[in-house]
Parts: structure tokens; sequence; C-alpha cells
């Protein structure tokens, strides 16, 4: 049993009026001094997937008390499941159970599950609550925090989709022992990007510890779910909405998620497409000299130390990421916005990127 002083850490996202917490810690989610008291009334649905459930839903379910009305959805797993039909699925599961408006959602799982279960909470009966249990490390530094939910289309990522704050977001560091070294990279572009874009402290620090991430190294993992957490509640607390420093947090998004849409949901991890993406992105930035080689260098040997790809796909032409990242959601009228660096740990929104100098980078950037 783990007691309340062996969590880590707690971190709280301050949103005006209300707030939530970040609870950091092994052993969290066998404990139901972490989740009872984010419960909004009786009912409880835990949605997950057919991956995550064999592991952890019997734990979690361990922990709730047995006077409660608890039901559990197993969805398929995988990228390509990020659609409105799998949000009909709980929808439906909800009122096959009965449930009314001080239900409560817990999604269980990977930042697939986390965004459907945040999307689902925010319709269901016009908004009921959700807590977050985030157990892949993208999700545990990234999207269980800061309330964007949704689901894809087959047209652009998250094209569908609300912002539906969780209620707390329960982070058990323990999870992260069984997560395939593929999605653990895919999280450490995300924990990169924290850098990159507004600590280049972190960012120095984890090229100094980066072996000892990848080793899943305790302390180590610890302090980078924390400063992640710690960075995006901050920019989150300043601008829920993204009406402006909040699309800093989209580094490498516009290039990568026109990756993850031409290639079809799930070939590329979403991590994946956004380390390659930061890295154009780096590689623009110095293209407009505000990089020298030295600053690209870094980051890309950074991302390479995280075991992510460097390259973009090859059978994928600049018309082709043109064609998708007009679509973007950043973009006003009929401007493209780009996130680029100033400076490692400076980010900048940027709609004034002459044509002709991203159309060069889109067609000369590196194909694998
Ligand atoms: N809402 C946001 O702010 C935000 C931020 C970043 C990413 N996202 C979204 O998150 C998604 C990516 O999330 P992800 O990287 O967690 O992918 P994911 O949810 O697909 O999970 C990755 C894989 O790991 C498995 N898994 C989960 N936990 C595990 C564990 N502890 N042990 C073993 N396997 C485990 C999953 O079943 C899946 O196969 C994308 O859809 C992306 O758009 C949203
Ligand atoms: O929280 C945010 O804001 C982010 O942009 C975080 C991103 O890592 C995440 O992938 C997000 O889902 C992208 O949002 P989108 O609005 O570009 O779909
Ligand atoms: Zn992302």
């Amino acid at each position: 049993m783990t007691r309340p002083d062996d969590v880590l850490c707690t971190l709280k996202v301050s949103l005006g009026e209300r707030s939530y917490p970040i609870h950091i810690g092994p052993g969290l989610l066998g404990d139901a001094r972490w989740l009872v008291p984010h419960l909004a009334g009786r009912q409880v649905m835990v949605v997950t997937n057919e991956t995550v459930a064999p592991l952890y839903l019997e734990r979690l379910k361990a922990a709730l008390p047995d006077d409660l009305t608890v039901r559990e959805l197993v969805l398929p797993d995988g990228e390509a499941t990020k659609t409105l039909e799998s949000v009909e699925r709980i929808w439906d599961a909800l009122l096959e159970a009965g449930f009314n408006r001080r239900c409560t959602l817990v999604g269980l799982g990977g930042g697939v599950i986390g965004d459907m279960v945040g999307f689902a909470a925010a319709c269901y009966q016009r908004g009921v609550a959700f807590v977050q249990v985030p157990t892949t490390l993208l999700s545990q530094v990234d999207s269980s925090v800061g309330g964007k939910t949704g689901v894809n289309h087959p047209r652009g990522k998250n094209m569908i989709g609300a912002f539906w704050q969780p209620r707390a977001v329960l982070i058990d560091t323990d999870t992260l022992s069984t997560l395939p070294s593929r999605e653990l990279s895919a999280g450490l572009a995300e924990v990169i990007k924290y850098g990159l874009i507004r600590d280049e402290g972190f960012l120095a620090w984890l090229e100094a510890r980066m072996a000892d991430l990848r080793g899943l190294e305790p302390a180590a993992l610890a302090r980078a779910i924390e400063r992640s957490c710690s960075l995006k509640a901050e920019i989150v607390a300043e601008d829920e909405t993204e009406q402006g420093v909040r699309a800093l947090l989209n580094l490498g998004h516009t290039f990568g998620h026109a990756i993850e849409t031409h290639q079809g949901y799930g070939r590329w991890l979403h991590g994946e497409a956004v380390g390659t993406g930061m890295l154009m992105a780096a590689e623009l930035s110095r293209r407009l000299g505000w990089l020298d080689e030295a600053d690209v260098a870094r980051t890309r040997a950074t991302l390479e130390a995280a075991a992510l790809p460097l390259a973009a796909p090859a059978d994928m032409t600049g018309e082709d990421f043109l064609a998708i990242m007009r679509l973007d959601k950043k973009n006003l009228d009929d401007r493209l916005r780009l996130i680029l660096l100033e400076g490692l740990g400076k980010a900048c929104i940027h709609d004034e990127t002459p044509p002709e100098i991203l159309s060069r980078l889109l067609e000369d950037f590196p194909r694998r």
C-alpha cells in the first residue's frame, strides 16, 4: 500500500477560480486516496483499451470502494481507433448503464484513450466529470494535462474536439515499467519539446540524462515528468484555450500532424512525427537566420539520443505537406502559423515565413 508521502509531488493547474491537481508518484493507481476524492458522485465508468486492461484495470478497480457503481469499457487499441465511432461506444455504455450527470469517467491508458474519454465527458449530457490516469510517458508529460480532448478526422489530427478539463490527473510512474521502448521514445519527444520551447536548462539536463531516461531510471523519469507537467501547467494557466502562448506547445506539430495524417494514423507514432517535425522547425528557424548550425546539430543529437526518427517519409512531397498544413487549426485566415525557435529554449509564433523558404525546406528536408 502506498502511503500519501510516497507521492513524489503534487502540482496544480490553476485556471482562474478553478484548479485541479496533478499527482505524480509510484503506486498511485492502486490507492483509493488519490482517485476517490475526485469522483463527482457514485457512478464511475473506467474506459481503457485491450492492451492496458490486462495490465492495470483490476488494480485500479480494486482501489474503488464497494458502494460505488463501477462499470468498465475496454476499447480496441491504436491511433486509428481515435474516432467518433469509439466515442459513441463510450456514450452507448454510459446510457446502457443509466449513468447521469453526476457520473465520472476515468481514462486509463495513453493519449488516445485520454483524448477520447475527455471528449466523451465534455459532451455526455452536456458535460460530466472525468479523471485522467495516464499510463504512457507521452500521456503523463503532455496529453493528460490541459484539457485538449477530441478525435481525428481522415483529413486532419484532432479536428473534432473540445477544451474540457479533468478533475485530476493521477500519474503512476510504475506503469512505465511495461511500456515498449518505441513508445518511451515517442514520449521523450514531447519532453524534449518543453526544453526547446521554454527551458534551455532542462534541455541541457535532458542531454546529460538521456541514457538514464531510456533505461527507466526512476529519479530521472520523475524529474522529467515533473518538469514537463509543471511547464505545461504554467502555459495552460496563462492561456487555457490557445489564444496565444499555448500555441508554443505545438512546436513540431504542424509538420508532425501532416506526417501522421498523410501516412495513415498509427503508422508513425505521434511523438515520432513531432520529433521529426521539431527538427524541421529547427532547420527552418536556421534558414530564417534565428538558429545557428550548432543549435540545429544539438537539437538533432538530442532527438537521436532519444532514438527518434530524424527524416520525413520518403513518399511525402513538399506539396503533400502543404496541403495538410493549410488545414492546421492554428492558421488564421489563409496564413500558415508555425511555431519556430528564436533560440534553444525560446519558441515563437510566426506567420510570415516566406513561402519559397518553406517550400524549399519541405522539398529538401531528408527523407527515409
Ligand atoms: N490532449 C493533448 O494535449 C495531447 C497531447 C499530446 C498528444 N496527444 C494525443 O495523444 C495520442 C498519443 O498518445 P500515446 O503516445 O500515449 O499513444 P497511445 O495512447 O496510443 O498509447 C501508446 C501505446 O502504448 C500502450 N500502452 C499504454 N500504456 C501502457 C503501459 N503502461 N504499458 C504498456 N503499453 C501501454 C497503448 O495501448 C498503445 O498501444 C495522440 O492521439 C496524440 O494526438 C494529445
Ligand atoms: O496541449 C497543447 O496545447 C498541445 O498542443 C500539446 C500537443 O502536444 C498535443 O499533441 C495536442 O493534442 C495538439 O493539439 P492540436 O490543437 O494541434 O490538435
Ligand atoms: Zn503532441
